[in-house]
């Protein structure tokens, strides 16, 4: 039964993202978009034809054909607009699935089905990986095959200049750290923050981007990008930190990951730092325990990464590789993928449809939430208007003081000043999708922070 308070709350949220509207950035991602992800998710299972073969032998081919099929169909479905089907494999999630399916169902009447351009764009967009994930899952010897397995290692290998100038400066820091004051602990989180904020562009080119630059390292390009963080709530993202570590000593930082490559790699030196500076003495990772909107990381990425970095031909990073790899072994650093971060659902639902990952957030001292998905399901993937507070979109979301860390890239932003957005809009129509711009956003339920 719905509270009054309830009630008060659905008549005044405002309507979720959606492909309705014609021409909208959902409307374009799902029929341009989509599509074109699917087609190469296809192109990578066909190429790997020969390796199913080796592997598997003649059932190996059979696997690529059938799921190949069942991807087709799948984009089949979403360009004409059909109604979205239950899923039909048994992977553990599936009924969490299917009963959001019929909770839409529900919330939209009988008229219309469920469908991609009808419903909601969080959804349908969630739905479509865990539809590729189910295409896989029904052909058993590829059942593990990432789709999007490439993209993300050539990611990591394009930017290892990038990453050697982070090593390297991390390594600076290291023989430093003991004993520096906390004005200048404040100096190098605030730079590491930025990296890892500015990771989320994932265009690799944090470094002003072309290959031959000289400028590779992103820690340069900080002071040219501040301009456009147009939120920057630093100064308590520092607080909630030394607060939590001067009353009762270092506590736990989680990171909600997003994309592998170079995005990891800027995640992995700010938990080395916060981890080796005495702010933090946990890091606990979140990922994706599926291939998850093309390049979030899942626990192979994870590994591989760690791996990769401790074999790298280069002195400070093969160092750093080493140190994160014993962060792991000996528990300092953890890796968790909760199956909530596949799913669907808005951060707002969390307390009542993922409980325990709920009630594990709240252990934390502060919890940063990497890039634009995150966003979207922190504020609910909602029409708001700018100038809402950020408190007010994540409408009672607050396990634990929050930040999250993202580079714009889709048309949902809360906590604006009056008049910033249409100042925005008049000079640079796509603010908000073109990753250009960022926000450093923070939350805390608790009323001293
Ligand atoms: O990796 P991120 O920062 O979450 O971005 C995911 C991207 O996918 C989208 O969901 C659109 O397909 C956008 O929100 C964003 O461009
Ligand atoms: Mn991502």
């Amino acid at each position: 039964m719905t509270t009054a308070a309830e009630m008060d709350l659905l008549l005044t949220v405002p309507p979720a993202l959606s492909a309705r509207v014609v021409g909208s950035f959902a409307y374009l991602t799902i029929r341009d978009r989509l599509p074109t992800i699917l087609t190469k998710a296809v192109d990578s299972i066909h190429r790997h034809k020969d390796k199913f073969f080796e592997q598997h032998g003649e059932e190996g081919i059979r696997a690529e054909k059938a799921a190949i099929a069942l991807l087709s169909k799948l984009r089949n479905e979403l360009q004409t607009d059909k109604p979205v089907l239950a899923l039909s494999d048994e992977l553990e999630d599936a009924d969490a699935w299917n009963r959001y399916l019929q909770r839409h169902q529900n919330l939209q009447g009988d008229q219309d089905s469920v469908s991609w351009f009808k419903s909601p764009w969080l959804y349908v967009e969630c739905y479509m990986y865990r539809r590729i994930q189910e295409a896989l899952w029904l052909n058993p010897p590829i059942s593990d095959f990432d789709v999007f397995n490439e993209a993300k290692t050539q990611s990591y290998f394009e930017s290892q200049r990038a990453v050697m100038a982070l090593c390297t400066y991390l390594e600076g820091l290291r023989k430093s750290i003991e004993g520096l004051p906390d004005n200048q602990l404040l100096d190098h989180f605030g730079k590491l923050l930025q990296v890892s904020l500015w990771g989320n562009k994932c265009d690799l080119s944090i470094s002003a981007g072309q290959e031959n630059s000289q400028k590779v390292s992103p820690l340069d390009s900080l002071d040219d990008l501040r301009p456009y963080i147009l939120v920057d709530d630093f100064s308590s993202v520092w607080s909630a930190l030394i607060l939590g570590r001067n009353q009762s000593g270092p506590g736990r930082v989680d990171i909600v990951l997003d994309n592998a490559g170079f995005e990891l790699t800027t995640d992995l030196v700010l938990a080395d730092f916060l981890v080796s500076s005495g702010l933090a003495r946990t890091v606990r990772f979140h990922g994706k325990s599926m291939p998850w909107f093309v390049s979030d990381v899942t626990a192979r990425d994870f590994q591989w990464t760690i791996r990769q970095t401790m074999a790298a031909n280069h002195m400070w990073m093969s160092k750093s590789g080493v140190q994160w790899q014993s962060y792991v072994q000996e528990g300092t650093w953890t890796y968790h993928d909760h199956p909530f971060w596949t799913q669907p659902h808005q951060f707002c639902d969390m307390a009542s449809d993922a409980a325990d990952l709920y009630a594990d957030l709240q252990g934390a001292a502060l919890v940063l939430f990497k890039g634009d998905l995150n966003y979207r399901k922190l504020t609910g993937d909602l029409d708001w208007e700018p100038t809402v507070g950020f408190d007010v979109a994540l409408q009672g979301f607050g396990p634990a003081p929050l930040c999250s860390l993202r580079t714009l890239k889709a048309n949902v932003q809360v906590g604006l000043q009056p008049g910033q957005a249409e100042k925005l809009s008049a000079h640079h129509p796509d603010w908000m999708t073109s990753g250009k711009y960022a926000v450093v956003q923070f939350h805390s339920p608790h009323s001293d922070l």
